[in-house]
């Protein structure tokens, strides 16, 4: 039998990048910024404008940077606390500091083998495959000095990501008369196209179903917590795009409105599709979804995304030390929650292959497509 190497080893890898979509940082940077997001995507000028909108109503920068900082900060102090000796660096898909940078950066410095963490928890194309493309782009342009680079498996199901959310969920449920008693679970994700999410239940469980699992485990565990399981129900928001083209529903607006018809006074909005308070919660969750609720008489509050919080971040190093023992090809289970199982360490031939209809044929890394 061969010895396994001590938990605190990360070999093979030499860094751990957490890979993030970027955000402005400053009003000079959202036209930009924008440009980067929606090249060759067909979005309307005026969803465009809209979406600047938002961002200057912020002061013209998201908060997801210093979200990703934070997090960034948390793995290197969670790591350290386990003795574990991984650097941590950051790159973004639309933003300095751009992914290619940091890379071109890690190498001059010695890392040559890189685990990345893409920070969508659930697989889709614009969660998952988007990220493999951008990863394998960013290798190429790197050439010969380009280091080798696996992903982490998505994280929708740890067990540390999902109790994150319930601490979440019961935390804000506190915050309404009478508690979680009689009050209805509103968990909200981004709206994908109906062909992404088709394309994502391809080759396994689709990027809706993923979603049911976690409301499903997480109502047992708000049950068995507080003895009360309360009513509860996806709902989307974020939609952009040719307003033909059907996107997953209901639109967590339409979705209140309908639950204030039915009689429903008091609503948690549980944003289990982010991980971090970016503009996409700041704005369509803490802006428009609470304004809707106030103006049909809910009384509603956000639960929190998981954050920095350190079942979270627990989590996430469990996995990566999980990743790093099977790649030394040591014996390690995969941990999760639900009813799914573990989404493979290499994604499947042919996944989440499809962005607005058409498949999309740019090189990947982390599977491959043969
Ligand atoms: C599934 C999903 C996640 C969740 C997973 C995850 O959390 O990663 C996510 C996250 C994010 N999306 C973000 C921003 C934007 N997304 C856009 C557009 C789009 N998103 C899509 C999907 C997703 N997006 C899709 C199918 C489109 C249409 C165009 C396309 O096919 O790609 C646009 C263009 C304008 C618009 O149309 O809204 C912007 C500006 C930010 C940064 C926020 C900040 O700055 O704080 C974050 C974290
Ligand atoms: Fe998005």
């Amino acid at each position: 039998m061969t010895e396994n190497a001590p938990a605190s080893d990360p070999a093979p890898y030499d860094a751990l990048l957490l890979c993030s979509f970027g955000g402005p940082n400053g009003t000079d940077d959202i036209v930009p910024f924008l440009r980067n997001v929606t090249r060759g995507k067909g979005i309307p000028e005026e969803r465009l404008a809209e979406v600047g909108e938002h961002y200057h109503h912020f002061g013209g920068r998201s908060p997801i940077n210093e979200q990703n900082l934070a997090l960034v900060e948390a793995l290197r102090s969670e790591l350290g606390a386990r003795g574990i000796d991984l650097p941590v660096i950051w790159g973004n898909r639309n933003w300095h500091p751009y992914t290619v940078d940091t890379l071109r950066d890690a190498g001059a410095f010695g890392a040559h083998r890189i685990l990345a963490l893409v920070t969508s928890a659930y697989a889709s194309y614009s969660g998952s495959r988007q990220y493999r493309e951008h990863l394998a782009a960013a290798i190429d342009e790197l050439g010969e000095s380009a280091p080798s680079i696996d992903i982490l498996r998505p994280f929708f199901n740890d067990p540390g990501f999902v109790t994150a959310n319930i601490e979440a969920i019961e935390e804000a449920a506190a915050g309404l008369d009478g508690g979680l008693a009689g009050a209805h679970v509103v968990y909200v994700t981004h709206s994908i196209p109906d062909t992404m999410q088709q394309a994502s239940a391809v080759t396994g469980p689709g990027y809706r179903e993923q979603h049911e699992d976690v409301r499903a485990t997480i109502d047992t565990a708000l049950e068995e917590r507080l003895g009360v399981r309360p009513e509860s129900s996806l709902a989307y928001c974020s939609r952009s795009g040719d307003p033909r083209i059907p996107w997953l529903e209901p639109d967590v607006n339409d979705h209140i409105e309908a639950l204030a018809t039915r009689g429903v006074r008091k609503i948690v909005i549980a944003p289990i599709g982010f991980i971090s308070d970016h503009m996409e919660v700041a704005f369509d969750l803490d802006v428009e979804a609470l304004e809707t609720a106030a103006e049909h008489g809910v009384q509603a509050v956000r639960a929190g995304t998981v954050g920095v919080r350190s079942s979270f971040v627990g989590g996430l190093v469990d996995m990566i030390v999980e990743r790093s023992r099977r790649e030394r090809g040591e014996s390690a289970q995969a941990r999760v929650t639900g009813s799914l199982g573990a989404f493979p360490d290499e994604a499947p031939a042919g996944s989440c292959r499809m962005r607005h209809g058409e498949v999309t044929g740019f090189p990947v890394i982390a599977g491959s497509d043969d």
